[in-house]
């Protein structure tokens, strides 16, 4: 067998060094280069690594993700700041990639890598339709620097469209707020919190409510150790799954 040779990009920071000591400690992949701040990408050209793993900051992992692209090496994200702009400039430039090589490159992107998280998110979707009330309270330690989370985000995309889906109009609020913010951020039409806290690491909680009845979906990460067997699940399959793939859900098999 052999071992798949692994990059990872933010490898100084708390998930970038989890990541290191992961790979490192499975027996099928190789950890070859280790990348931070000031390191240039683009040499990941003639390393000779088949797969970047990128832990970085929301401002820089775009530009990682083309440089990647570029070098011909397959991408793992889970740095969060993507928006619908940014996945279509990835997905544009994987095409033309595609084009020129036997067989595509991949690039993973995932919001969150838990088992748990991922598990909520498609919970909340298939729930949301069943709910007049819909709100995600996230909860992280305090040297986040993006807010709301990206796990967030992504959950209250998911509970839009399957409201939209079942012709669900607007949730019901009455508030006209005397404090900018007392209700959160709105994300296609959902209320999200975002609660920083010292002592915890990430969780979520997606409350839905219907008249006399609330059913709270909630997720925890306790340890960064729970990202890892998505992480390192997401570094096996990327080589297989060449273009865009957005979500661990999508290579799981949910049902
Ligand atoms: N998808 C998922 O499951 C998860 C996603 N995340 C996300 O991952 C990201 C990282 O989180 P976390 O590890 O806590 O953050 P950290 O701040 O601990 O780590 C980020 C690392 O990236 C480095 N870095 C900054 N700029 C560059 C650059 N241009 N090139 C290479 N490295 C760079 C930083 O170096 P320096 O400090 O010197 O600037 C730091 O070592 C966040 O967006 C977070 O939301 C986190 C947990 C799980
Ligand atoms: O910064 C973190 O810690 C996390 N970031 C991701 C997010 O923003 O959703 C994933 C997880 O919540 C931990």
């Amino acid at each position: 067998m052999t071992a798949v040779r692994v990059a990872v990009i933010g490898a100084d920071g708390r998930m970038g060094s989890t990541v290191c000591a992961a790979v490192e400690g499975a027996d099928d992949l190789e950890l070859v280069e280790r990348l931070d701040a000031g390191d240039d990408v683009a040499a990941l050209a003639g390393s000779g690594a088949q797969v970047a793993v990128d832990f970085t900051v929301p401002s820089v992992t775009e530009a990682n993700v083309h440089a990647l692209i570029d070098a011909g090496v397959h991408a793992v994200v889970g740095t969060t700041g993507w928006t619908e702009e940014s996945l279509a400039r990835v997905r544009e430039h994987l095409a033309e990639a595609g084009a020129t090589r036997e067989q595509g490159l991949g690039v993973l992107i995932a919001p969150n890598f838990a088992l748990s998280a991922v598990l909520a998110m498609s919970f909340a979707r298939r729930a949301a339709r069943f709910f007049e009330s819909a709100e995600v309270v996230e909860l992280h330690h305090p040297d986040k620097v993006d807010a709301p989370s990206g796990t967030a985000v992504t959950t209250a995309r998911h509970i839009a469209e399957g409201r939209a889906e079942a012709g669900l109009g607007p949730v019901p609020d009455a508030t006209e707020s005397q404090v900018d913010g007392a209700r959160g951020a709105i994300i296609d039409g959902v209320h999200v919190h975002a609660v920083r806290l010292r002592g915890l690491v990430a969780h979520e909680e997606i409350l839905l409510g219907n008249p006399g009845e609330q059913l709270t979906i909630r997720t925890d990460s306790f340890d960064r150790t729970s990202f890892m067997p998505g992480v390192l699940l997401a570094v096996r399959e990327v080589v297989h799954r060449p273009g865009l793939t957005f979500g661990l859900d999508q290579v799981l098999d949910l049902g």
